[in-house]
């Protein structure tokens, strides 16, 4: 088979970056003929990944973008709003895949994630599938982390309070946390200088100095982050649910094969999703109802030899502080789950920890392992 023509956008922002660096340290540009697209800079040099195609190509032009076999795009909801209807209307019938939300509940597109739903692709697929789509970060690091429970049918329902990094809200949130932490310290420095310095005076400050933050400081966020947490993240839907919380229940299901559209009942998923000032790791407890008691040590067996990345990690305060922190897991493409033991409301109560690389399995990696899956089928 021909070389596949493979159009990439939005490659040198955050997501795009990371994405890069997994395709290159895992050869996929061997296996393609990559086509760089740029909203900013149309006919700037490609990146050195390029091979014939070394000009950046307009990512608003169809006609470029008709060119191609496959697209991946990690440019955003609003790039995809306003380039994917009009490539399809204009007849372009290549494979579409995506990190952002904009197209991941349309009933022909699949989100992606196959170490947990490759059965779900591979019907799609069968059925002539085009669009292959990111899932929700939280969502996507719970189920490598924890998808065994679901794969085996045991899940009656489930309760995530998450503890998310910065980087989810995109790479401005990221500099304005640490910018809040600098700030903050330079307000004590001299008190935390001084070991004789008096606890609360250095509380004092710090929390007058939070209050007083600028409306500049805190133009990602809206409130200060640094030494604080925001339990609300993305939209208010007006029914007290925010965005990221309805995505829980939504997209676990949706990647599962569960619920409508499924001919499935869906697994009640329902918690609160809080930013935290982590980096890039979003991490959640989780409450499980199982429908039935299984014995613990058959829990761990499972999500242990669930896939390749999945890390258990044991119930001991020394294994936790050593492999179940964002600091632990960041950059790395472990999914660790702790913390797991049965809750005091009865043996089918479950409870667990995990974390995961938002950028990595969150975001980039189940672009660049579709695009795999493509090219193999
Ligand atoms: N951040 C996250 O955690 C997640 C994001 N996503 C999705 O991915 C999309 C992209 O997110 P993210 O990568 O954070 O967005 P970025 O803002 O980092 O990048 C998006 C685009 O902005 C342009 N850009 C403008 N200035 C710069 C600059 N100084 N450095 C790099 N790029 C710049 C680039 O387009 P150009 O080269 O054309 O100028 C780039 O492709 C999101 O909108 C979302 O849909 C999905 C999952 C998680
Ligand atoms: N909403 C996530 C990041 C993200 O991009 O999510 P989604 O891909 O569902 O829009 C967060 O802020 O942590």
């Amino acid at each position: 088979m021909a070389t596949r023509l493979v159009g990439l956008v939005g490659w040198r922002g955050m997501v795009g970056s990371v994405l890069m660096d997994r395709m290159q340290a895992e050869n996929d540009f061997a296996l393609i003929e990559p086509v760089f697209f740029s909203t900013s800079n149309v006919g700037g040099k490609a990146p050195a990944q390029a091979k014939n195609e070394t000009t950046l190509q307009d990512g608003f032009n169809i006609d470029a973008l008709k060119r191609c076999d496959i697209i991946i795009t990690a440019q955003g909801g609003d790039y995809t709003t306003e380039v994917y209807p009009k490539l399809r209307a204009a007849g372009w019938n290549g494979h579409w895949i995506d990190a952002a939300s904009t197209l991941r509940m349309k009933d022909d597109a699949v989100i992606i994630l196959d170490p947990v739903n490759m059965p779900v692709i591979k019907n799609s697929l069968a059925k002539g599938g085009k669009n292959w789509i990111g899932g929700n970060c939280t969502v996507s690091c719970m189920l490598m982390g924890v998808g065994a429970l679901y794969k085996a049918g045991l899940v009656e329902w489930m309760s995530t309070q998450t503890y998310q990094a910065a980087s989810g809200g995109g790479a401005q949130h990221m500099r304005e946390l640490l910018t809040q932490y600098g700030t903050l310290n330079a307000e004590v420095k001299a008190l935390l200088d001084d070991p004789k310095s008096a606890i609360l005076e250095i509380d004092r400050k710090v929390i007058a100095k939070q209050r007083s933050l600028t409306e500049a400081e805190t133009a990602n966020f809206g409130v200060p982050l640094g030494g604080s947490l925001i339990p609300w993240i993305d939209k208010d839907l007006g029914n007290g649910m925010s965005k990221e919380e309805w995505k829980g229940m939504a997209e676990t299901n949706k990647i599962m094969g569960m619920g409508e559209g499924f001919g499935t009942p869906a697994v009640p998923v329902d918690g609160f999703c809080v930013r935290v000032g982590a980096m890039r790791c979003h991490s959640q407890a989780l409450t499980f109802k199982l429908k039935k008691d299984v014995p613990l040590a058959d829990i761990e067996q499972m999500i242990a030899n669930d896939n390749a990345w999945v890390k258990y990690v044991p119930n001991t305060r020394e294994d936790t502080l050593r492999d179940l922190t964002p600091v632990a897991v960041t950059g790395t493409m472990t999914i660790p789950v702790g913390r797991v033991r049965k809750l005091a409301m009865g043996p089918e109560y479950l409870g667990a920890f995990t974390i995961g690389d938002q950028l990595l399995w969150g975001a980039a990696e189940p672009l660049r392992r579709m695009l795999r899956i493509l090219l193999d089928a």
